[in-house]
């Protein structure tokens, strides 16, 4: 199983390299990739497994952070209340963003990463809605559109795809200036 110590932090290479496509059908490995991630995701937002485990509460994996340079993301965003379903509890293979508003969204509270063990201040600047093309683990490919928080998750976790870290995006004269057209989500 996945515990922080198989997280790499930022300095270690493969977090800039831009990772390879997978193939299909899955490899076993890659399969098991997959479900490891997302069981990674899901004992992070356990209280008492994270408890045990020291692991830090995660919505997004992407598998460079565990030394895969692989286009494979993992999201388990919680849904509004206790006992919702989830937002969004879902593993992409090869995704891609297709389309996206003009409009842009950064959280309020800026963000941070789990390959990173320092607070970054700044609003990251993003798309606020975006259509994704990615495959399942059946190959088959699927579009779907996200916006609001959900957004933003699945762009930090595809920028770990291609080698950028959050606070790229980050105004460094001006950490916290946005246009008035940037959307500030609370
Ligand atoms: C870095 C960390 C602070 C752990 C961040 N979590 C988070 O922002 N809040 C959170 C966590 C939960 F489990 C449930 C919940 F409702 C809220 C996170 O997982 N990531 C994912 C990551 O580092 N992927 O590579 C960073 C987020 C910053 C904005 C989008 C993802
Ligand atoms: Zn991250």
């Amino acid at each position: 199983m996945i515990t922080m110590d198989n997280i790499i932090r930022e300095g270690h290479p493969t977090l800039r390299r831009s990772a390879d496509l997978v193939t299909f059908p899955l490899s076993a490995e890659d399969r098991k990739i997959a479900a490891e991630m997302m069981e990674f995701l899901s004992n992070s937002q356990d209280e008492e497994i994270a408890e045990q485990l020291n692991l830090r509460a995660g919505v997004g994996l992407a598998a460079p952070q565990i030394d895969v340079s692989k286009r494979i993301v993992a999201l388990l965003i919680p849904g509004e209340y206790e006992d919702d379903p989830p937002e969004l509890a879902k593993v992409m293979f090869n995704p891609k963003i297709v389309s996206h508003s003009i409009e842009s969204a950064c959280l309020k509270g800026g963000e941070g990463c789990l390959s990173v063990d320092r607070e970054v201040p700044g609003f990251v600047v993003r798309h606020s809605r975006i259509t994704v093309a990615y495959q399942d683990a059946e190959g088959v490919t699927h579009k779907a559109r996200y916006k609001g928080y959900t957004a933003i998750v699945v762009q930090h976790e595809i920028d770990h795809l291609n080698g950028v870290m959050f606070y790229d995006h980050i105004n460094e004269q001006a950490p916290f200036a946005v246009a008035d057209d940037v959307i500030i989500i609370e």
